[in-house]
Formats: C-alpha cells, structure tokens, sequence
C-alpha cells in the first residue's frame, strides 16, 4: 500500500506536505479536515527524541492518532537516535513512509532495508552540514531523499540555500528517488526548491501560521508548480 502512495506522490509531484509541528494538538480532527479541505495529499509527521535534536515532540500514539482519522498517507520523519529500535513500532501505529537520518544511525543502508522489510516506504535525511556522499551507497536502497534545508529540530527556522545544490547533486546521482526538501519552504523559497528538483514539499509555519489553509496551499502549489 505504501508503495501504492510513492507512486502517487510521484505522479502528483510537485506536492506539498503539511508538517504537523506547529498545528492544533488540542484539536487534531478540526485540522485534518482543514487540510483535506485545502486538497492535502500526504502528512508530514516530526518525530524528535530531544537527543538527536534539542527538542521533543511526540511518538507513536501521535501518529496512530493521525492514521485514525485520515487514509492520507503518513509521511514519518524520524529525527531520533537509534530510529532502527523503532521501525516497526512507527509501521504499526500506521506510518506509510518512514525516513531516517543519516546521521543517527551506522548502517544506513540495512535501516533502509528493514523498513522496506516491514512494508514501508523508506527514506533518508540529511541536515544541511552533512554532505550527500554520507548517503551515496544507500540511494539505491532509498524511495526518498530528504533534504534538510534548516537544522532539523524547529519549525519557523530560516531557509538554508545549501539544500537546493544538494537536490540537484541526489538528482545528477539517481533519476528514480524521491526527493524532498524540508525547513523554511514558503511564497518566497517555495519556487526555488521546485525549480531545483525537489518532488516533495514539507511546509509546516506558512501553513500553520496562516488564518486560512485554502489560501496557503493554494498559493504555495501556484508558485511550486510555476516553477517546476
Ligand atoms: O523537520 C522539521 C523540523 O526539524 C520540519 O518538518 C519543520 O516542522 C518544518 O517547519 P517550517 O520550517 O516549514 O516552519
Ligand atoms: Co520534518
């Protein structure tokens, strides 16, 4: 099934992923139908450990919170040590794809399989500082390749340029993966990213921190697709 939604996501691109970080826990429903309403095709969920990243967010109840009340797919982006002690928890609570970082785990490769294994989509992420030969080997084994353009840990950081080159050197080295680009995408850097390769498009503050998600999507997929 969760094959089933890459190929989707692949037909689609380029897509713009919610990043639930900064949205209304107090009233997930309300904010997922506000997402369907805006014609939202994935959702972007943000594990952290408080060990890997400064900061914590939530778990797997959170997701299978999520998976309850949508058929969207759930994209899991996994910023925690040892994301390989973890897999199958985040399968079960109904994670669609799962991505892990590079830099927290030794055999990025063998992740990637594992969750392959267990029936999901499997990605990798790398923050702006680690160079895309950390992933070289693994790409073969990748459906999706993040690129981080902020630290990842925080939502509402600035944008990091340093991400757009690293979209066009995963594209120079693998014309199938996936690629997606998260941290600070907005109106102004949205084009920029799309323009460069990037298929997926995690926004979390310029969708959140907008009174209206009709609009924003609306404008972000404009300017997206304008450049792509
Ligand atoms: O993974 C992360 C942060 O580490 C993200 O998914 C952010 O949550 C995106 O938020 P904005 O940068 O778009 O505000
Ligand atoms: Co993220």
């Amino acid at each position: 099934m969760s094959r089933d939604h890459l190929a989707q996501l692949r037909e689609a691109a380029p897509v713009i992923l919610p990043s639930l970080l900064l949205c209304d826990f107090g009233n997930l429903e309300r904010e997922v139908e506000r997402l369907l309403a805006a014609g939202v095709q994935a959702l972007h969920l943000d594990v952290m450990d408080g060990i890997f990243v400064p900061n914590m967010t939530y778990g797997m109840p959170i997701v299978a919170a999520f998976r309850k009340l949508t058929d969207l797919p759930l994209d899991v982006h996994l910023m925690i040590e040892k994301p390989e002690q973890y897999i199958r928890q985040f399968q079960q609570a109904g994670a669609d794809v799962i991505t892990i970082h590079a830099e927290a785990v030794d055999d990025v490769a063998s992740t990637l399989r594992d969750i392959h294994s267990l029936g999901c989509g499997a990605g990798v992420a790398i923050n702006p500082d680690t160079p895309v030969d950390a992933i070289v080997d693994a790409l073969p084994e990748a459906d999706l390749a993040l690129m981080m353009s902020v630290n990842a840990g925080f939502g509402g950081q600035a944008f990091n340029p340093i991400a757009l080159d690293k979209i066009r050197e995963v594209r120079r080295l693998n014309s199938d993966v996936l690629i997606e680009i998260d941290g600070g995408v907005n109106l102004d850097t949205i084009g920029r990213c799309t323009e460069a390769g990037a298929d997926l498009l995690v926004v979390g503050s310029a969708i959140f921190g907008k009174p209206d998600y009709i609009t924003a999507v609306r404008d972000l997929n404009s300017a997206a697709v304008a450049a792509s």
